[in-house]
């Protein structure tokens, strides 16, 4: 473990070792939070970084160990696909955990992406959010971030406009995404900055050099998003495997 100028730094030898790391944590933080307040809740993330740790959270021992009734589940960024299209985060979601554990239905709280605009989405899923945390600027226990080759983060991608609109303050419609599919919706970086505990998720030499712009670069987030990601009071920590970690040293 190092420490960053963003954030804490843990390399490991290899994308399981990766997983089984950022899956102990997701259990730690989720019981740390129940005793706490009594509930645990968590922003996923989509691609395919994810899959691995949530393969690890739906199997014993790691899924006895959450008190799944007391975990609410919330999407950071989703396409804007119907929740079963192969695409969908959500379903990626769904078929490789939320199906495998004993979550209540009522706990997992996708975005909104079938019958209307991105625009729509962004601003019914702010509203939703806002209702259930009671908060105007809601605080996740544990937002699950990935960075792409290009440094972007959950669907902030580079040269996207910042979001300016009040409703938009929490939750941004995406157009264009480079990424397809070209239409999402994603939180905005006070929305994500506003959590308890933020964790990057990263493997993969094509994340190498995206990970050392992002971690050693000059500050540009409109150029490298996830350099926007700063916990305004919350943890960073970012749980990479060697091959996404080889430029650091370069630098
Ligand atoms: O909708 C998405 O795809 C994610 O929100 C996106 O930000 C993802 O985390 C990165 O692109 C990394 O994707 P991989 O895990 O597939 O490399």
């Amino acid at each position: 473990m190092s420490q960053t100028q963003r954030g804490e730094l843990a390399v490991f030898p290899d994308a399981a070792a990766v997983a089984d790391e950022a899956a102990r944590r997701f259990v730690a933080l989720a019981q740390a939070a129940i005793a706490e307040r009594g509930r645990f809740t968590v922003a996923l993330s989509g691609g395919s970084t994810p899959r691995a740790m949530h393969e690890r959270l739906a199997a014993p021992p790691l899924s006895t160990a959450i008190d799944w009734e007391r975990v609410f589940v919330y999407w950071g960024d989703e396409r804007m696909v119907p929740p079963d299209d192969a695409d969908s985060s959500y379903r990626m979601a769904r078929d490789t955990l939320l199906a495998h554990v004993p979550i209540p239905a009522a706990n997992i709280v996708p975005a909104p992406t079938v019958g209307g605009t991105p625009a729509d989405a962004a601003r019914a899923y702010a509203e939703t959010l806002v209702a259930q945390f009671g908060q105007d600027v809601p605080e996740f226990d544990l937002i699950l971030l990935g960075i792409g080759p290009d440094g972007h983060t959950a669907s902030l991608f580079p040269g996207q406009p910042e979001p300016s609109a009040p409703s938009a303050d929490l939750v941004v419609a995406v157009h264009d995404s480079p990424k397809p599919p070209p239409d999402r919706i994603s939180f905005t970086y006070r929305l994500i900055n506003a959590a308890h505990n933020i964790m990057f998720v990263v493997t993969g030499a094509d994340k190498a050099e995206a990970l050392n712009g992002v971690l050693h670069g000059p500050p540009n987030r409109a150029h490298l998003p996830a350099q926007g990601v700063q916990p305004t009071a919350g943890s960073l920590l970012w749980l990479v495997d060697r091959a996404a970690a080889q430029a650091l040293g370069a630098s």
